[in-house]
């Protein structure tokens, strides 16, 4: 069996759509700091195109969170493996995310994040996959909303693989 990748989203199209992101976020969050907060590692190269074309001032922390597996990931248990270097209070936070899926790893943190009190929380993914929505999360900003298949690329990976193709392919086994 060989893998193959079918392009998507071509890098142009991606980058494009990440300026325009990062242009609506820049009006919307006006002359106040933002906090970007990248969840590794799928959203890594996604928040460092977003950081770098967003006008005005733009912080960075980052957090790691995994599920158990498959069977503890349908259940929705999502634990922090590294947590955010700084506290939230009174921060304008913008929450980057590659995909989402079932909705389970954004709505955990969602719940988390408020938790720590921020002036305001905003949610932002590059990819939305509506059809796989186990549990509702509302969205900020979404990129692009793609078909329920298996994507890699622009950070998204299969078994670590593949995160650094600048485009978004679909992942395609062949005979
Ligand atoms: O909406 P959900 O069903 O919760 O799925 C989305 C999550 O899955 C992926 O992370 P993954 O666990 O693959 O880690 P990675 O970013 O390190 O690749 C992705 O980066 C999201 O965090
Ligand atoms: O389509 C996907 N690709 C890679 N990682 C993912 N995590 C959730 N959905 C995906």
């Amino acid at each position: 069996m060989t893998e193959s990748v079918r392009v998507l989203i071509p890098e142009e199209e991606v980058n494009k759509r990440i300026k325009e992101m990062a242009e609506k976020i820049s009006a919307d969050i006006g002359d106040e700091t933002i906090t970007l907060i990248c969840i590794l590692k799928g959203s890594v190269f996604f928040s460092c195109e977003l950081a770098k074309n967003i006008k005005g001032s733009v912080m960075l922390d980052f957090m790691s969170v995994t599920s158990y597996g498959d069977d503890t990931k349908s259940s929705g248990v999502v634990k922090i493996i590294k947590d955010l270097d700084d506290p939230l209070e009174g921060k304008n936070v913008l929450v980057v995310e590659d995909i989402i899926d079932s909705g389970r790893t954004l709505s955990y943190l969602l719940k988390n994040l408020k938790a720590r009190n921020p002036k305001s929380l905003r949610l932002c993914t590059l990819l939305d996959k509506p059809d796989r929505r186990v549990v509702d999360v509302s969205v900020d900003y979404v990129g692009f909303e793609i078909p329920d298949e298996f994507v890699v690329g622009f950070g998204l990976d299969y078994a670590q693989r593949y995160r650094n193709l600048p485009y978004i392919g679909v992942l395609e086994f062949n005979e």
